[in-house]
């Protein structure tokens, strides 16, 4: 993303490469972030803003939270950084909330601060930076089939029943005290996921037999990343991460879907900043 500072007032979105997106600047994710943003200052300038994506949208791994990120913390460097970064969450919320319908901090979240980051509270918003163990990498396979995250949390139930949210409390509770501690087996014992991947699986093509490839490749654990249709694993080491890709890999040569696969040590650090 470039952003350039305007003499004109407001925000326009100048050029999108990569994908088709709309450049109208309330039906762009970016343009609604940037406003909301700049509702909240008294800026004598306006910015342009050029996207460039590399994400298909509707992947899973916050390609829309890229774009609303990226707007408000390119901008706020420009104003001479007026804003923290619990503010900027909040504006990158509203970008969201078009993307899906729900102002949600899930990827605005962890990609304005780096690493794990739980989202504690709405009312006030209440983001905690959680640690990041130092072999942790990640592996996704994204399928090249859009699932929007609207679709994916309408098929979702209202209520769960309290078995169900004791067992998901446990798992929640246990992988950030294994995060902290930089215990994988912990972290493992705990990627469990009863509440909404049995439900929203059903909309990934091959996600039970992707799940039983790359825990046997050595995946520490591995589900849907975001609303999906992208499928993550967290694995201990570059090589097991590699192993585990290839494994992916097989399963949607044999379906014959596109596919990309991304292998990353966590990012602990966040969007950044490239002068030109
Ligand atoms: N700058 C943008 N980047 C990505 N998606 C955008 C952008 N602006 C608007 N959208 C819309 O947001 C939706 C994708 O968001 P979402 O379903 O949450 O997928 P993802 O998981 O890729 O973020 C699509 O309808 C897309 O047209
Ligand atoms: N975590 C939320 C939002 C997911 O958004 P996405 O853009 O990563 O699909 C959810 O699971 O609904």
């Amino acid at each position: 993303m470039i952003i350039r500072t305007t003499q004109k007032k407001g925000i326009s979105i100048t050029k999108i490469t990569g994908q088709e997106l709309p450049k109208e600047v309330e039906k762009n994710v970016a343009g609604v972030a940037a406003m909301e943003l700049l509702k909240n200052t008294t800026s004598a300038y306006g910015f342009e803003i050029e996207i460039h994506k590399k994400i298909k949208p509707g992947s899973g791994i916050g390609s829309s939270a890229a774009s609303a990120a990226g707007a408000v913390y390119g901008i706020n460097e420009l104003l001479g950084k007026p804003f923290g970064l619990t503010k900027l969450v909040e504006f990158a919320m509203k970008g969201e909330a078009l993307a899906s319908g729900a102002a949600h901090a899930d990827n605005v979240a962890p990609a304005l601060f780096g690493g794990f980051t739980l989202v504690r509270s709405y009312h006030p918003l209440d983001v905690i930076p959680i640690n990041t163990p130092s072999e942790l990498y990640a592996t996704v396979v994204h399928p090249q089939i859009e699932v929007k995250t609207a679709d994916s949390r309408s098929v979702l139930k209202q209520n769960i029943p309290l078995k169900k949210a004791i067992v998901q409390w446990g798992n929640l509770a246990g992988l950030i005290s294994g995060l902290y501690t930089e215990d994988y087996d912990l972290i493992s014992r705990s990627l469990h996921d009863e509440i909404v991947e049995p439900l929203r699986s059903l909309l990934i093509p091959g996600f039970n037999q992707v799940k039983e490839v790359t825990i046997k490749a050595g995946a520490l654990g591995c589900g849907i990343s975001g609303s999906g249709p992208s499928i993550f694993a967290l694995c201990k080491g570059l090589n097991s991460a590699k192993k585990v890709g290839e494994a992916m890999s097989t399963i949607y040569e044999n379906y014959g879907v596109d596919y990309d696969v991304h292998i990353s040590k966590i990012n602990t650090k966040g969007i950044k900043q490239i002068n030109n």
